[in-house]
């Protein structure tokens, strides 16, 4: 399905801050104050009804423009908006997994605290942390509700690869291994982290770097992330 230059040009041109192409523009702005998609790194796609839109490859995520954004029709897979001179982001298989698995949006950090978890967990498959208020808010899909603040909250690490796109089948396995995920660490790189709609990505990716910088600064204390309450000293 090809559409005309004018039709490819409205699914990017709105005045709605809430359009996907003006929010991905938004996001990275505010995701680059926070050290998340710094040097071109990392990003953010998110899905509206059958169309997905993604961010080009290699370019500066906070001066994105709405123009720039490519659009794929989703299950299809085939492009409706392809701007020439750009190539569709690295990360686009691996947000496409993120996409089978239900979601309305995905984000991708190059956080710090996401690469560092990933290294005081090293030779481990998982990042664990418990009693700690923000696991509250990660969504638990085994139970339709949210993790609990007693819960023990297990993240998937998969190891990096040369290219990004290298990533999709450790990525897609991590996300049917760990059902009641939102989130894949990949070590010595970053995090992808998904929810049902962009707000919640977002939220959740919030929470999610918040227990990361804990978890390390808890082992900097000689503290476990995934330990006990201690006992109340009589
Ligand atoms: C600084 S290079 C970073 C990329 O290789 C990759 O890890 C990334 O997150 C962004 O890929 P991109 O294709 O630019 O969207
Ligand atoms: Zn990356």
């Amino acid at each position: 399905m090809s559409l005309t230059e004018e039709e490819q040009t409205a699914l990017v041109t709105s005045e709605d801050p809430h359009h996907p192409a003006n929010l991905i523009c938004e996001l990275c702005r505010n995701f680059y104050t926070l050290g998340w998609v710094t040097g071109t790194g990392g990003g953010i796609s998110i899905r509206k009804e059958e169309h997905i839109y993604i961010a080009p490859s290699g370019v500066q995520k906070e001066r994105l423009e709405p123009h720039n954004m490519f659009i794929l029709d989703y299950p299809t897979l085939s492009y409706l908006r392809r701007p020439t001179n750009l190539k569709p982001s690295a990360c686009t298989p691996l947000f496409l997994a993120a996409y089978d698995k239900g979601a309305g949006a995905c984000i991708h950090t190059h956080s710090q605290w996401a690469v560092l978890v990933t290294l005081i967990n090293k030779g481990k498959k998982s990042f664990k942390i418990a009693n700690t208020e923000m696991i509250k808010g990660i969504p638990r899909p085994s139970t339709g509700k949210y993790y609990g603040y007693h819960d023990t909250l297990e993240i998937p690490i998969i190891e990096n690869t040369a290219h990004e796109e290298d990533l999709r089948d450790s990525l897609a396995q991590a996300i049917k291994d760990y059902p009641d995920t939102s989130a894949v660490l990949v070590r010595r790189h970053g995090v992808y982290v998904w929810g049902d709609t962009v707000w919640k990505a977002k939220t959740q990716a919030e929470c999610y770097d918040y227990l990361f910088q804990l978890a390390v600064e808890m082992t900097k204390l000689g503290l476990d992330p995934a330990g006990p309450i201690d006992p109340i000293e009589e």
